[in-house]
């Protein structure tokens, strides 16, 4: 069968939805939204619009296997093979191309302003890599300026255990995080004072495995069902304190913002890429972590964003001033890599379960993916257009997160937006 859901030439009926910026019919990510009335349902998004994906399924319109789409969570569905994805997928695509559907499934469309979003899955557990080596640099030479990347670094996808239960979607405020730090007089109690923001992808884990059994790398593709935007709010003042010998705790258990919509393995095919080769001289992975397949398209062809908006900008109706710019292309591991590494001792991984990539930071000033690194610990103050000076967050300010998916031939995609405020 020809796979005509990447077709950059793809019509679609729904108004607006044709050229959209970020949800052409391309794209067809999924998510969890309500509207108020009743429980929450499945549904996708195209244009300004979501479509309600359970009311597809009661009238027959998708393949009757995928009975799950009736559920309030994504979790049954990520359960399933990559192909049930990718049957669903085409139903949609068919559906929304067709103008004959039009009269049929209009009824199923909310505007996206007038659904709140969900968390898409009960998340399970969420681990954070570190994956972005020029961020493990940078902020390994402000936390440890002896021996900023450790010897591990290029060995093991480093990782350590988050807390599923602080992730959000949408914009549900971000409490301000007290806690214990080091000072002159010995450690005191009380809030952070330097709040922070981190860049990264979230990777939604699909089948997973069976306790004891781990994931082959060549086949850790099946378990990965799709990508959102992650943001690992950090409280740098407690993590420099807390976080030896055994890695963050609390200075990033208290919020984590991820963007509402998965975007599936299937809509990021035309944008998958070779890795980035290593540099000379740098080991070559453990069997268990390499695979030529994942090598020659296993990363993401993704252009990542990050802006701020102060109280004061909103006040004045600025628009976000952006901190930074770059490429996925950024991290040492691949996505692959990480879940293999993740299962091999034989730890199971559930469907949607939540793994973050570590903060995308690019080489250079432009691209550096939390104010740690802008600001240079503190040292160097940035100054936004307005006046405002951040070395970290206020009260007030808003962080909003953007990744586009650009290939040569295909129509991009976009993730939507991960946004929220820090509030005291
Ligand atoms: O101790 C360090 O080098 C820093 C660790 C982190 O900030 C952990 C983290 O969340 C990793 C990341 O996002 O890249
Ligand atoms: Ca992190
Ligand atoms: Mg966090």
């Amino acid at each position: 069968m020809i796979d005509h859901s990447h077709d950059p030439a793809l019509p679609c009926w729904v108004p607006g939805a044709t050229d959209h910026p970020e949800f052409p019919i391309q794209n067809l990510p999924l998510g969890v939204f309500s509207d108020g009335e009743g429980d929450a349902r499945i549904g996708t998004r195209i244009g300004d619009h979501v479509l309600d994906l359970r009311g597809l399924a009661e009238m027959g319109l998708v393949p009757p296997e995928l009975g799950s789409l009736s559920d309030t969570t994504l979790n049954s569905l990520l359960a399933r093979p990559a192909a049930d994805r990718l049957a669903l997928r085409h139903a949609l695509s068919a559906l929304l191309s067709d103008g004959g559907q039009a009269a049929r499934i209009v009824h199923l469309l909310h505007r996206i302003d007038s659904v709140t979003m969900q968390l898409p899955a009960a998340i399970g557990d969420y681990t954070d890599f570190y994956a972005g080596i020029h961020h493990a640099e940078n902020i390994g030479k402000l936390f440890r300026p002896d021996a900023p990347l450790l010897p591990n670094y290029k060995h093991i996808p480093i990782g350590y255990h988050g807390r599923a239960s602080s992730v959000t979607v949408g914009d549900v405020p971000v409490r301000w995080p007290h806690g214990q730090r080091a000072g002159p007089e010995g450690p005191s109690f009380g809030p952070s004072q330097r709040l922070d923001y981190e860049l990264e992808l979230g990777i939604w884990v699909g089948p997973g495995n069976a306790h004891g059994e781990p994931i082959a790398i060549d086949a850790a593709p099946e378990h990965i069902a799709g990508f959102c935007l992650l943001n690992d709010w950090s409280a740098r003042d407690l993590q420099a304190w807390e976080y030896q010998p055994l890695g963050p705790f609390l200075a990033k258990s208290f919020h984590t913002t991820i963007s509402p919509w998965i975007i599936t393995a299937e809509a990021m095919a035309p944008f998958r890429i070779a890795q980035t080769p290593r540099p000379e001289g740098d080991p070559r992975p453990l069997p268990y972590l390499w695979s030529d397949a994942d090598q020659a398209s296993g990363a993401l062809a993704l252009n990542l964003e990050v802006l701020i908006e102060t109280a004061a900008m909103r006040e004045n109706g600025l628009a976000p001033h952006r901190l930074s710019v770059g490429p996925a292309s950024n991290l040492y591991w691949t996505p692959a890599q990480m879940l293999a590494h993740h299962a091999s001792n034989g730890c199971p991984l559930n469907p949607g379960d939540l793994l973050g990539t570590g903060t995308i930071s690019t080489p250079t000033p432009d691209g550096r993916g939390s104010l740690m690194e802008i600001s240079e610990g503190g040292k160097s103050p940035l100054t936004l257009p307005n006046g405002e000076t951040r070395t970290f967050l206020q009260p007030g300010d808003r962080i909003i997160m953007r990744a586009m998916a650009q290939a040569t031939g295909a129509a991009s995609i976009g993730f939507g937006e991960c946004s929220a405020e820090v509030v005291a």
